[in-house]
C-alpha cells in the first residue's frame, strides 16, 4: 500500500490533542465526593483531595496515551461558565459574603431562600451550563486563580498544559441581564471591561511560561449579528496586542464557523480549532480561507460528540486536505470530550459486533494520536490501525425488514389528526375536567429506596417478582399521595425508569446500553446515553403493566407517560449511516404501538415528553427547517393513531421557546406543558401571539431548586398566565418531573400548587359562579 507522509504538517506544540476531556470520574467519583460533601458526610478536604486525584489521573492518561499538548483547567465542581464567572467576579450580591465554595455552590444550586442561578442547555448537547447574570454594575477581576493554579498543579507532576477558558465573547453571549438591570442593556455592554480581566490573565499566564492557551468561542458556530462579529474581531485583536501572552488557539465547534472564521482569520490569533465533522460544509469554507496559510488548524476530526469509531483513513485524507491552505496542523476532537464516556474498556455486557463500532473518550485520544502519527510517519506506520477501523466500519447495524416495510407503506393520514376543535369536544364528555386543571410532569422522587431496589435487582438481591411488588406499592404510595393532595390528572411517578430515555432504549432493539457509559449532565448530575446502533422496533408493550395498574387504583384519569422519538435520538448516541429523519420514524413507529396499546388498555390520557424539541435545534438557521421537519413528523407519527377522545400530552422544559413555537404548534397535541416558572410566562404571549389554540401547562413551579413556592407565588404566576390566555385552556403543573426533588419539597409545593389553582378557579369563574 502506498505511504504518504507530511512529516513537517503538524505545529510541534499542538500535534495531537483534545479540546477537552470528562471529569465526573470513571466511577463518578466526583459525583459521589460532591453529593458526600453537599449532605455534610465529608469536609472540603476530601472533596478537594478526590478533585485533585482526577484532575491528576486525567492529566497523566492523556499524556501517557500520547497527546502532545494535554488540555489544563477542563476540571469542574459543577461547571465550567460558573467557574468562569466566580474567576472574573461576575458574582450577583446575592451570593456575596460566603466562601469561595460557599457562593460557588450557592450560585449552582441555592441555599434555603437564595434561588440558584439559571440552569441552561450547552448548545445543543445534553449538557447545562449556569447562566452568569450581568449587569451594568458588574465589575469584572480577576478573583481566584483557577487557571493558573491548575497549570501549576500539572506541572509538579511534570506535565505542561494548555488552559482552557470560555472565551470573552461566548462567555458574554450565554450570560444574561440581571432583573434589575436596566432596560435596552446588553451583556455585550460589558466586553471592555471583561477584556481588561482577559488580558491581565494572559500576562499572568505568559509569566507562568504558558506557551498556549484555548478560548472556546462556540457561540460562533450559530448565526451572529454582524455587531457581534465585529466584536468578536476587536475582542481578539486587542488581546493579541498584549505585549506579552501566550499563543491564542480559538476554538468553534458544534458546527461551522461561517463568517466568524474570516473575522478570526483576520486577527493575530495564532490558531484556530475548528470542527470538521457537524458540518460537512466546513471544510470547503477552512480552504477557501486563504489567510489561514500563517495560522495552525487545529483539525477536529475526531468526533467528540458521539461514540462510532472514527473512519481513519478519511480523517486522515481530511488532513491532507487542509495541508495546503494552513501554516501547520493540529489534530484533535471536534469538540471536548466532556460529551461522551470515559473508557469502552470497562464495558462486559456490550455485543461484541456492535462494541467493534465504538470508540469513547479514551479510544477517541487513541484515535487521535493515530491521525497525527499518519501524518507524522506516513499512513504505513498506522497501516494496523487503519486497517481495523476499516474493518470496524464495514460492520452493519440491526436490520429489520419489517420496520422498513412499515416505514415504506406510511401514509400521509399516519400523521394527522382530525382537528382539534373536535377532539376537544370529545375530551371534555369524557375527561369531564375543570378548567385550570391540576397535574404533574409525570415522575415523582426517586427515592434511596425505589434505586436500592433497581440496583438489588441488576446484583441479583431481589428477583423480578420481588422488584414489581416494590415498583407497585411505590405507585400505589404515589396515587394516594396525589389523591390526598387534590391533583385533578394523576401519574403513576415513573419509579421504575433509571432515565426518561435509557428505560425505554434498555426495552427496544436496535439500542444497546452501558453499564459505565456515565455523561455529566449537570453538577454532579449523570446520564448514560444509550447507543442508537441498529433499526428500532418494539418486542412488547413496555409501559402498559405500570401505568394499567395505576390507573386501577383510582377513579381519576391517569395520564399514561412516554419518551417522544425526537428526545430519544436527542439523549442517546445515534448510528450515523442514514438520516436521523428514517430512525426517528422507527421510534416513533415503537412508540405508537404503545400508545395504541395503552388506548386499547383504557387510559384515556398519553403523555409522549419531547423536553430535546428546543435543544436539538441547529444552530445556524438554513438547517432548521429541515430538522423541525422530521422532528414533527415522527411526533406525529407517534401520536396520531389514538381516537378522538384520548387525550395526547407533550411536555417541553429547559427551553427558550421562541425559536420552536411554531414547531411546538405543529405537534398538534392537545395538551402542552412547558417550563415557563423562571421566564414568567413569556412563552404564553409567544404562543398566544403566535395563534397556538390548544390547552397549555405552563410550569408554574420552578422544580429545578430545593426552594418550595408557596401559594401566593403560584398564585402570582397563575394570574400572569390566565392574563395570557383563557383559563379553559390552561392546565397547572410544575415546569418538570419531580424525580430529582424530595418528598419534603414537593408535598407542600403541590399542596400549595392545588390550593392556588382552587383559588385561580374562583377567581376566573364567571361572577355568577363565584
Ligand atoms: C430531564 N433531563 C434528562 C436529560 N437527559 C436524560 N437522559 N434524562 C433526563 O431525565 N437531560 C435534561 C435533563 C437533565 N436532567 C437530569 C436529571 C436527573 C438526572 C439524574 O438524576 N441522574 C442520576 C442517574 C439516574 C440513573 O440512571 N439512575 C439509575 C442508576 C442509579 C445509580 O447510580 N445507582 C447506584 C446504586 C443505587 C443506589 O443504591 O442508590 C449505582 O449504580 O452506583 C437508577 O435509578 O437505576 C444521577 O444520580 O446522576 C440526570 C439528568
Ligand atoms: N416525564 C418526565 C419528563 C422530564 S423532562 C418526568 O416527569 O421526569
Ligand atoms: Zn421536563
Amino acid at each position: 500500500m502506498a505511504t504518504t507522509q507530511h512529516s513537517s504538517a503538524l505545529n510541534p506544540d499542538i500535534g495531537a490533542t483534545v479540546l477537552g476531556y470528562p471529569r465526573i470520574g470513571p466511577r463518578r467519583e466526583l459525583k459521589k465526593a460532591l453529593e458526600s460533601y453537599w449532605s455534610g458526610h465529608t469536609g472540603t478536604d476530601e472533596l478537594e483531595a478526590t478533585a485533585a486525584a482526577l484532575r491528576r489521573s486525567t492529566w497523566e492518561t492523556l499524556y501517557a496515551n500520547g497527546l502532545d499538548s494535554v488540555p489544563g483547567n477542563t476540571f469542574s465542581f459543577y461547571d465550567q461558565v460558573l467557574d468562569t464567572a466566580q474567576l472574573f467576579d461576575a458574582v450577583p450580591e446575592r451570593y456575596r459574603g460566603l466562601s469561595t465554595l460557599g457562593s460557588y455552590f450557592a450560585m449552582a444550586r441555592g441555599r434555603p431562600g437564595l434561588s440558584p442561578l439559571e440552569l441552561t442547555k450547552w448548545f445543543d448537547t445534553n449538557y447545562h451550563y449556569l447562566v452568569p447574570e450581568l449587569s451594568p454594575d458588574t465589575r469584572f477581576r480577576l478573583a481566584t486563580a483557577k487557571p493558573l493554579a491548575e497549570y501549576r498543579e500539572a506541572r509538579e507532576l511534570g506535565i505542561t498544559t494548555r488552559p482552557v477558558l470560555p472565551g470573552p465573547l461566548t462567555f458574554l453571549l450565554l450570560a444574561k441581564p440581571a432583573a434589575d438591570s436596566p432596560a435596552g442593556f446588553r451583556t455585550l455592554d460589558l466586553l471592555d471591561g471583561l477584556l481588561d480581566v482577559y488580558a491581565e490573565l494572559l500576562e499572568l499566564l505568559a509569566a507562568e511560561g504558558v506557551a498556549w492557551v484555548q478560548f472556546d468561542e462556540p457561540a460562533f458556530v450559530a448565526d451572529r449579528t454582524p455587531e457581534e462579529l465585529r466584536a468578536l474581531g476587536s475582542a481578539y485583536t486587542r488581546l493579541c496586542a498584549l505585549p506579552s501572552r501566550p499563543s491564542l488557539l480559538v476554538a468553534g465547534y458544534f458546527g461551522r464557523l461561517g463568517d466568524a472564521l474570516g473575522v478570526l482569520a483576520g486577527t493575530g490569533v495564532e490558531g484556530l480549532a475548528v470542527d470538521l465533522v457537524s458540518d460537512e460544509r466546513a471544510l470547503a469554507e477552512l480552504t477557501a480561507e486563504r489567510r489561514l496559510r500563517d495560522k495552525t488548524v487545529v483539525a477536529g476530526l475526531v468526533d467528540g460528540r458521539n461514540v462510532w469509531r472514527t473512519d481513519l483513513r478519511a480523517a486522515v485524507r481530511t488532513a491532507a486536505c487542509l495541508l495546503g491552505s494552513v501554516r501547520d496542523l493540529g489534530v484533535s476532537t471536534s469538540c471536548s470530550l466532556l460529551h461522551v464516556p470515559y473508557d469502552l474498556d470497562a464495558e462486559r455486557g456490550l455485543d461484541p459486533v456492535v462494541r467493534q463500532r465504538l470508540a469513547f473518550a479514551a479510544q477517541k485520544v487513541t484515535e487521535v494520536v493515530t491521525i497525527a502519527r499518519a501524518l507524522r510517519e506516513g499512513t504505513g506506520a498506522v497501516a494496523g490501525e487503519l486497517a481495523r477501523a476499516d474493518q470496524a466500519r464495514g460492520l452493519a447495524g440491526r436490520r429489520d425488514d419489517q420496520v422498513r416495510a412499515r416505514l415504506s407503506a406510511l401514509r400521509p393520514e399516519h400523521r394527522r389528526r382530525p382537528g382539534y376543535a373536535r377532539r376537544a369536544a370529545a375530551q371534555r364528555d369524557r375527561l369531564r375536567l375543570p378548567a385550570l386543571t391540576t397535574t404533574t410532569i409525570g415522575s415523582f422522587p426517586q427515592t434511596s429506596e425505589v434505586r436500592a431496589a433497581r440496583a438489588g435487582l441488576r446484583a441479583g438481591r431481589i428477583d423480578e417478582a420481588g422488584y414489581t411488588a416494590a415498583m407497585r406499592a411505590e405507585i400505589e404510595r404515589v396515587v394516594r399521595l396525589q389523591e390526598d393532595i387534590g391533583l385533578d390528572v394523576l401519574v403513576h411517578g415513573e419509579p421504575e425508569r433509571n432515565d426518561m430515555v435509557q428505560y425505554f432504549a434498555e426495552r427496544l432493539d436496535g439500542f444497546a446500553a452501558t453499564e459505565h457509559g456515565w455523561v455529566q449532565s449537570y453538577g454532579s448530575r449523570c446520564v448514560r446515553p444509550p447507543i442508537l446502533h441498529g433499526d428500532v422496533s418494539r418486542a412488547r408493550p413496555i409501559t402498559v403493566g405500570w401505568s394499567t395498574y395505576a390507573q386501577s387504583l383510582t377513579d381519576r384519569p391517569v395520564k399514561a407517560m412516554l419518551t417522544g422519538p425526537v428526545t430519544m435520538l436527542a439523549w442517546s448516541f445515534v448510528r450515523t449511516d442514514q438520516p436521523l429523519a428514517e430512525t426517528a420514524d422507527q421510534v416513533a413507529l415503537a412508540l405508537r404501538d404503545e400508545v395504541a396499546d395503552l388506548e386499547r388498555a383504557g387510559l384515556r390520557i398519553v403523555q409522549v415528553d419531547e423536553p430535546a424539541l428546543r435543544e436539538l435545534l441547529p444552530p445556524r438557521q438554513e438547517r432548521q427547517q429541515e430538522y423541525v421537519d422530521w422532528g414533527v413528523a415522527a411526533f406525529r407519527l407517534a401520536t396520531a393513531g389514538v381516537a378522538d377522545a384520548t387525550q395526547i400530552h407533550t411536555h417541553l422544559c429547559y427551553s427558550e421557546f421562541g425559536d420552536v413555537i411554531a414547531a411546538i404548534d405543529a405537534l398538534d397535541a392537545d395538551v402542552t406543558s412547558l417550563e415557563a416558572a423562571r421566564s414568567t410566562m413569556e412563552v404564553l404571549h409567544d404562543l398566544a401571539a403566535a395563534g397556538f389554540s390548544r390547552a397549555v401547562g405552563p410550569g408554574v413551579y420552578d422544580i429545578h431548586s430545593p426552594r418550595v413556592p408557596d401559594r401566593d407565588e403560584i398564585r402570582a404566576a397563575l394570574a400572569a398566565a390566565v392574563a395570557a390566555l383563557p383559563a379553559e385552556r390552561l392546565w397547572v403543573n410544575p415546569d418538570c418531573g419531580l424525580k430529582t426533588r424530595r418528598y419534603p419539597e414537593i408535598e407542600p409545593a403541590l399542596r400549595a400548587l392545588v390550593e392556588a389553582a382552587h383559588a385561580a378557579r374562583q377567581d376566573s369563574a364567571p361572577p355568577s359562579l363565584r
